[in-house]
């Protein structure tokens, strides 16, 4: 693997509550080359907010450590929030799920296309909407003058989460965290949007890392796989390697997925062990 961009060790993320505190991400630590690395695992293993510690994005109450959480050698723990602001537009971006909770209702999307640019670049009006439109046309989108004049309630899923992904490469990040970006579209739609990430990943040398419950998705997309059980990350591999996984649940993880071509009259269930939790 080429030299790390990020480096987590460590990672735990802490709930307070009426009961004690609570870990729900406990001890993770992997590392980000110039690569695509999925996280996968079950709803509530950790990933989101694995996702969202690089971000600095926990929401409070909860509290984020780490041995290391390290940014191109910069120390995220120790960052200001005025300097990590700065950071997430310019260096790091996220795509979640649903791109309504992320664009301003109000505002045209090529407003707040230009916007985002002009957050991190020296740039007059009509510089930024010259970007805004190279970048709607990045994303495939095939008429992005109109485009451009749209509200966020007038654009299909496949279509918002496009102009998201193009809001969010606006300042050229060098990671990328996508959040299952593609669960709220239909297959066809998943594919392409993920064709787009594709492509953006490999043109740009972006770093990706693309959260999903979906392993098949997942192992057919990245290099690596990272699978969390319970807050814990319990292995990670090759995506060509997939079929020589150790770990009892991600064993099960992948016996019980379907396959295309598939005679098993059923799948099988996983079955789980305490122990895995511990
Ligand atoms: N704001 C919060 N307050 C308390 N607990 C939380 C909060 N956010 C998440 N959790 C808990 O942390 C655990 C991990 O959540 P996380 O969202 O990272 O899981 P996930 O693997 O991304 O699941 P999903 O696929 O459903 O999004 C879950 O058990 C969840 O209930």
């Amino acid at each position: 693997m080429s030299d790390p961009i990020l480096e987590v060790e460590n990672l735990r993320v802490t709930f307070p509550t009426h009961r004690g505190d609570v870990d729900v991400v406990r001890g993770v630590s992997f590392s980000l080359g110039r690569e695509r690395l999925g996280i996968v695992g079950e709803s509530g293993s950790g990933k989101s907010l694995t996702g969202r510690s690089i971000m600095r994005l926990v929401p409070p109450p909860g509290r984020v450590s780490a041995t290391r959480l390290a940014l191109l050698g910069h120390d995220l723990l120790k960052t200001s929030a005025k300097e990590m602001t700065r950071i997430r537009g310019k260096r790091i971006a996220m795509i979640l799920q649903d791109p309504k909770f992320s664009l301003n209702p109000v505002m045209k999307v090529g407003h707040q296309i230009e916007e985002s640019y002009r957050l991190h670049a020296d740039a007059d009006r009509g510089q930024a909407r010259g970007k805004a439109i190279e970048a709607l046309s990045a994303v495939r989108i095939r008429d992005p003058e109109a485009v451009y004049h749209l509200y966020p309630h007038q654009l299909s899923g496949g279509m918002g989460q496009r102009v998201m992904i193009a809001m969010m490469l606006m300042p050229e990040p060098q990671v990328l965290i996508a959040d299952e970006p593609t669960s709220a579209l239909d297959v066809t739609v998943q594919l392409q949007v993920l064709a787009i990430l594709d492509d953006l990943v490999r043109e740009r040398g972006m770093s990706l890392i693309l959260i999903s419950h979906d392993l098949g998705m997942v192992s057919a997309f990245c290099d690596r796989v990272m699978i969390m059980y319970a807050g814990k990350a319990v292995e990670t591999i090759n995506a060509r390697d997939l079929d020589k996984v150790e770990h009892p649940y991600a064993r099960g993880l992948i016996a019980s997925a379907p396959r295309l071509g598939d005679d098993r009259p059923e799948l099988p269930v996983l079955q789980r062990d305490a122990n895995w939790a511990k």
